[in-house]
């Protein structure tokens, strides 16, 4: 018979294991939500760095080069109209003639307007100061008259072209993109400026259709870093130099012909590609504001996300698989293999709770020892195996006789301890009487055969504050008398 201090032992063995799940399950959480992090964090660092990179190094370049062909094929043609315009030996030849029929000059810029489709076209004379358009001699240029300050710098500057951004002189309201074109006699003498001018909205249209195309800011400064194109949206300063974050590398952009370059504008980071156009004087910038790390944060929520997921499911899983197991461990220490009863030692560990209780609530309770009888034999006359299923037959029988708070165990090879709580030993007797006539009456079948047996039952009342050991010691007294007065019945102690 086992002692408390064993039952003690496998409570806390179990104690031990919840513990030890509890841990394990801790571990493998801490290892998934370590290694998940580790991997999505270095994904996110790895990304971010080789996104940054492939913008800095191929698609703001690559965007830049379009841009350019793309101002070549709009803004090219407009240069090459004024150069042509300053090589026409019919506008040299007027000139040098004296500039004697003005509507002559006036009907060739209205075609060259017309034909080009330019917004104007015009001649200024370097002798007599008079402002040729398609639409007639408008003025007489001034040196001291702001408004023709452009001309005197330009006939003053080395330059054979020259492109700006002014006040159209033949319609106050309106800004031109002109581009001036120096024309020289044919032994090389200045004779005035010559060329074309496109609306400037027209140009701001092209410069909104590029960035709306690339999703990128453009615009364009001059030498000294002056913002002479940009879209309508711009919302920077004038000079680059003004500009914070860029008004550092405003030298750097300026003395080279082109570059890539990073700045923080505010709290952005602004990928920034320049190039000289030399056909224009003037530096493209196209600018992109890094939006790589709030694309690549939503990638890392994502990822944290699922492997949160995972991680759950795994934890799920594995919780599911020990407890299974643990739950077949516990059935295996606590289960009779061959009925699928309690065992022994499981048993007696309910004991200790139930005769608290009964000691508690002064309820009565009974105990049923059964054995069944001349067992040896039916084992010797049919076989071990069948003997087993005997065995089992009995404990179904029994099992299904009583009550769902009774208690049965099998207490050794063809024994079984039964505990009636809240039972009397009167009701006790009937009952073990109940079960002694009913296995004799039906026997057991098993497949095949019909097997007649017959139980001994020792029963005995429990006494309050008696100890189990004492209680089971008076049962099998109980039990040796019905099996010495010649077994098939029930006796009680
Ligand atoms: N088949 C089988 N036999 C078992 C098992 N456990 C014990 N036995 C056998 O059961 C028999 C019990 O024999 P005994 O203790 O002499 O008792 P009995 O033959 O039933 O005689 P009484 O109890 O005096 O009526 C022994 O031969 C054991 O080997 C078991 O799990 N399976």
């Amino acid at each position: 018979m086992l002692s408390l201090p064993v039952f003690r032992s496998l409570q806390l063995r179990n104690c031990d294991v919840n513990h030890r799940k509890t841990r394990f399950i801790v571990l493998v959480t801490l290892l998934l939500i370590a290694g998940f992090s580790a991997t999505s964090l270095i994904s996110y660092f790895v990304a971010n760095h080789a996104l940054q990179v492939h913008i800095r190094s191929n698609t703001l370049p690559l965007t830049s080069d379009n841009i350019y062909s793309e101002i070549q094929r709009d803004m090219l043609p407009t240069i090459i109209i004024s150069s042509l315009m300053a090589q026409d030996t019919f506008v040299k030849a007027w000139i040098l003639m004296g500039e004697q029929d003005s509507k002559q000059i006036v009907q060739y810029l209205k075609s060259i307007q017309e034909h080009y489709k330019t917004t104007t076209a015009f001649f200024v004379s370097a002798s007599s100061h008079y402002y040729y358009h398609s639409s007639g001699v408008l003025k007489q240029i001034k040196a001291e008259d702001p408004q023709d300050k452009w001309y005197f710098r330009f006939s003053d500057s080395h330059d054979n072209l020259a492109i700006n951004v002014d006040i159209d002189t033949a319609d106050m309201s309106r800004t031109n993109f002109f581009v001036n074109h120096k024309i020289h006699d044919f032994d090389g003498r200045y004779l005035g400026a010559i060329g074309v001018g496109l609306s400037s909205s027209i140009v701001q249209e092209m410069i909104e259709l590029y960035q709306t195309r690339y999703s990128r800011q453009v615009y364009f400064i001059d030498q000294s870093g002056n913002i002479a194109l940009r879209g309508n949206y711009y919302q920077g300063v004038d000079n680059i130099r003004q500009a914070p974050g860029l008004s550092a590398i405003a030298t750097r952009i300026l003395t080279s012909p082109g570059g890539s370059y990073t700045y923080q504008r505010g709290d952005q980071e602004v990928f920034l590609k320049t190039r000289l156009i030399p056909e224009l004087n003037w530096f493209l910038l196209v600018e992109q504001i890094d939006q790589t790390e709030s694309q690549i944060q939503n990638t890392l929520w994502v990822n944290l996300i699922f492997s949160l997921a995972i991680t759950l499911i795994v934890l799920m899983l594995i919780h599911l698989t020990i407890s299974k197991y643990q739950q077949r461990l516990e059935n295996m220490a606590t289960k009779d293999k061959l009925t699928g009863l309690d065992n022994r030692q499981i048993f007696e560990t309910r004991i200790t709770q139930i005769l608290r209780l009964a000691n508690r609530r002064r309820e009565s309770l009974c105990a049923l020892l059964v054995d069944i009888d001349y067992f040896k034999q039916i084992n010797d006359q049919f076989g071990h195996l069948i003997g087993d299923q005997v065995i089992t037959g009995v404990a179904h029988f029994l099992k299904g006789k009583l009550r769902q708070s009774d208690l049965i165990c099998r207490w050794g090879g063809e024994e079984f301890l039964i505990l009636l709580p809240a039972c009397s030993v009167e009701q006790g007797l009937l009952q073990a009487a109940k079960l002694q006539q009913g296995i004799e009456s039906q026997g057991i079948d098993i497949p095949g055969k019909h097997i007649v047996v017959t139980i001994s039952i020792g029963v005995s009342e429990y006494i309050y504050n008696e100890s189990a050991t004492a209680l089971f010691q008076r049962t099998d007294q109980a039990l040796y008398r019905a099996k010495t007065e010649g077994r098939n019945r029930v006796i009680q102690y």
